[in-house]
């Protein structure tokens, strides 16, 4: 049987007295996108650059391609892709001559010019690197990464920073590598990047693996009731109101406009007319207005507050 491209069992990781992965485990897929999703500071670098073999962990075990990132360094480097977040490249370095040298490095590479054109940079080739934008030098450790058709690809923080449109391109490469049959392990704090191009998500927090599963699985393909109020609501007495047993949780610590409250059936059967108008009519009887009230998918953010009860988005 296929070694997975990565597995990861009780991966620890301090700097100091910072704890950065405490016990991560998880696996991903050859051939599959693997996102692993988590605000700023939860770890995803750390393990990525352990994974890399740019960092030893303290203890666990990592296996990339079946081998020890940093015992067999050598025999996985013409196999494995990985972006840098800082470059690498030296300053004065034209875009078009790097990539084409970074090419010559490898048996059977995508041609430079190919890769320029698909990230958009083929306007920037004779740009030398000091002068590129920080998207451009984002698109170049990306074409970098995979000029070498690797088997795998490390991509951290792929988009960070970068335009609709170029992250729009960056993400057909993903989904291209992908299609050729590349597995890609990719950190992100962007739900939509995650949505989009994971098969597989690991919802990442305080240095552990708090979740893992296709969106749709993370999600449970449940419904759940969002609604506005612009006071703090008696949530245990919403959840005993309803007429099933269910969930009520605030998404927000309530500001100026209020907050957000999520009900959920504690089923996954969808939330019913009867479900709908118990929270209606407890809302009425409280003299609260349930201001933008909608029956909605779950999103994968609800599931990151419920498990974390942290924002993904950066602060
Ligand atoms: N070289 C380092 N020295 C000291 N502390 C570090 C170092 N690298 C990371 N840390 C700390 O380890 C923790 C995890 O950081 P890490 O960069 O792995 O998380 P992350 O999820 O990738 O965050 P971000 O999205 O902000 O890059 C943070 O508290 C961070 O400050």
């Amino acid at each position: 049987m296929d070694t997975a491209a990565v597995e990861v069992a009780d991966m620890v990781k301090s700097y100091g007295s910072t704890s950065a992965v405490s016990g991560l485990s998880l696996t991903a897929a050859r051939g599959a996108v693997t996102a692993l999703l988590g605000p700023n500071g939860a770890g995803k670098t750390s393990t990525v650059e352990v994974c890399e073999g740019y960092r030893r962990a303290d203890s666990g075990r990592v296996r990339v391609l079946g081998l020890d990132p940093v015992a067999h360094a050598r025999a996985l480097k013409p196999r494995v892709g990985v972006m840098l977040q800082s470059g690498g490249v030296p300053t004065g370095a034209r875009t078009g001559e790097w990539l084409r040298l970074m090419a010559s490095f490898h048996s059977r590479p995508v041609p430079a010019d190919v890769l320029l054109e698909r990230l958009g940079l083929a306007s920037a080739a004779g740009t030398q690197y000091r002068n590129l934008s920080g998207g451009q030098k984002q698109r170049l450790a990306m074409a970098a990464a995979v000029i070498g058709r690797p088997e795998l690809v490390f991509l951290d923080e792929p988009t960070a920073g970068l335009d609709p449109q170029a992250r729009h391109a960056s993400w057909e490469l993903i989904t291209e590598l992908r299609a050729a049959g590349v597995g890609v392990l990719l950190t992100t704090h962007h739900m939509e990047e995650a949505e989009r191009l994971a098969d597989r998500i690991v919802i990442i927090d305080h240095g552990r693996a708090v979740a893992e599963g296709t969106t749709a699985e993370l999600t449970d393909a449940r419904q759940e009731v969002r609604f506005r109020a612009t006071r703090e609501l008696d949530t245990e007495a919403l959840r005993s109101a309803l007429p099933s047993p269910g969930h009520v949780a605030a998404l927000d610590d309530g500001g100026a406009d209020g907050c957000q409250y999520v009900v959920t059936t504690a089923d996954s059967a969808a939330p019913g007319p009867a479900f709908l108008a118990a929270v209606t009519n407890w809302c009425a009887a409280n003299a609260i207005l349930p201001e933008g009230l909608r029956v909605q998918q779950r999103t994968l953010e609800d599931v990151f507050l419920e498990l974390t009860g942290r924002d993904l988005r950066d602060s």
